[in-house]
């Protein structure tokens, strides 16, 4: 089969699938292996992260199409069919492309099911995508989770999150699910102290971020070719990483200001962030790290900068020496979570993650939080992050906190942001949106120790 753009892309479906590989790190090294033109990489790309992202819808309506339950098609000729099934329905391939190269890429992947994908392919191939939501989607007024989860490709489960962390409103949650379906921009963020964000943005043929002062978007690319990062000018981070991380370090503090705490640093975009803030303000950095190898990404990300990196649990802050108790001025706990704010980043993730994963996670949260409020001094500030909007990981977490009586109390986040920002709601603490603010959906809580 002569066809290299579409065998790569069933490959990478193969390996997220079959070996839990992700799309962001196995696609490219494909990729290269398969020494595709730009153009076959642009469209490899495409037909990988598409599929990917529509995998709930593209499941109903194969499974409709083939009177049978995907779970019970043989995978390759299931990776296969998910990979015609977009073409047919979200890209403009014609149709007759479309089930051609599937049919042969299901000839040489499990030829035992050409004739069968030949079939399924010619019956979706029949309806354009609103047409088969009407037979696939639950109807909007009896089942209103069910009907978003199958129209904007999420788990209900996520649907519920999002709806819940919006005040039940479901116009609104709709424009979200609809945001993570969306090809995002990559966001680097401009060394402080070392240029910024306009001349980065020239440089790199990128336009100056909305909100963070930091940021530049990069329409396309590959970030990791550019020689401002190669030379640590300029790293990769989601704009919304960049406004919690400076907000932690723009909230107005009294007393001494020098040293700063990050609990959870690796792989260490925002360590990078705020060690060179604290360069430029007299301040100094502790990375704390718990997986050695992150640890190492950390060292890396502060090379240079005032920081040291600490690979240990931060759990025991406020009971070790190099972390002492009410040691530190400001403390950002990024804590490690489900991730349902970058959910648009990375496509395959919404399918692999599971209700289940929530409680060991939340009862880590609300132990980091407990060390940070332990090893942030009396007047100090902890900064309580989540790259997730689930009210479980970011309001209960806090509320938790307060209510156990650990002797804090919350600030008002929004005036931590820049002049001006739209939609950060009603406060005390912030929920960034990608529908909202172009941005991975971040929460942060601020909260200053009162004794
Ligand atoms: C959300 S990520 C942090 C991202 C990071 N702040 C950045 O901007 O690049 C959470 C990190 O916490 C680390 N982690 C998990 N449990 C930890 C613990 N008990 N102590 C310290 N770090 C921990 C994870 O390994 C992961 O690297």
């Amino acid at each position: 089969m002569d066809d290299p753009a579409r065998i790569t892309a069933y490959q990478a479906l193969l390996a997220v699938h079959r070996d839990e590989a992700y799309a962001n790190l196995i696609l490219p090294s494909l990729m290269r292996e398969a020494g595709l033109s730009s153009r076959d990489a642009a469209f490899a790309t495409e037909l990988t992260y598409g599929t990917l992202r529509h995998r709930g819808t593209l499941d109903a309506i194969i499974g409709r199409a083939a009177e049978r339950d995907v779970a019970r098609i043989d995978p390759p000729a299931r990776d296969a069919l998910r990979l015609g099934a977009y073409q047919l329905l979200h890209t403009r391939v014609p149709s007759h492309a479309a089930v051609a190269s599937t049919v042969d890429l299901v000839r040489s992947v499990a030829p035992g099911a050409t004739g069968f994908a030949n079939a399924v392919l010619r019956r979706i191939a029949e309806k354009d995508i609103d047409a088969w939501l009407t037979v696939v989607a639950p109807n909007e007024a009896e089942d209103p989770v069910g009907h978003l989860a199958m129209v904007h490709n999420h788990p209900e489960w996520i649907v519920r999150a999002f709806r819940d962390a919006l005040g039940g409103d479901l116009a609104e949650t709709a424009r979200a699910l609809a945001a993570d379906n969306d090809r995002p921009e990559v966001h680097l963020c401009a060394r402080p102290g070392l240029g910024d964000a306009a001349e980065l943005a020239d440089r790199v043929g990128g336009s100056p971020g909305a909100f963070s002062p930091y940021a530049v978007y990069l329409p396309s690319g590959a970030p990791g070719e550019l020689a401002e990062i190669r030379q640590g000018r300029a790293h990769v981070q989601d704009e919304g990483s960049q406004l919690v991380a400076a907000a932690l370090v723009e909230a107005p503090l009294e007393g001494r200001d020098e040293q700063w705490l990050d609990l959870c640093a690796g792989p260490g975009g925002k360590a990078g962030l705020l060690a060179a803030i604290a360069a430029q303000r007299g301040a100094y950095l502790t990375a704390v790290e718990v997986t050695e190898q992150r640890a190492n990404m950390v060292v890396n990300a502060v090379k240079g900068l005032p920081a040291k990196v600490l690979a240990m649990d931060g759990r025991l802050a406020g009971q070790e020496r190099e972390l002492p108790e009410a040691g530190f001025d400001r403390v950002l706990v990024d804590a490690p979570c489900t991730g349902l704010g970058s959910l648009r980043r990375r496509p395959e993730s919404r399918w692999r993650k599971q209700p289940s994963d929530l409680p060991p996670l939340t009862k880590l949260q609300r132990e980091l939080l407990t060390a940070a409020l332990l090893a942030v001094r009396p007047g100090g500030l902890v900064a309580y992050v989540t790259c997730s909007p689930h009210p479980v990981e970011t309001k209960l977490a806090v509320t938790e906190a307060i209510k156990r009586g650990q002797g804090c109390e919350l600030i008002d986040a929004r005036a931590a942001f820049p002049a001006g920002m739209p939609g950060l709601g009603d406060g005390p603490t912030v929920q960034l949106w990608p529908h909202r603010h172009g941005t991975d959906a971040m929460f942060l809580a601020l909260l200053r120790r009162t004794m």
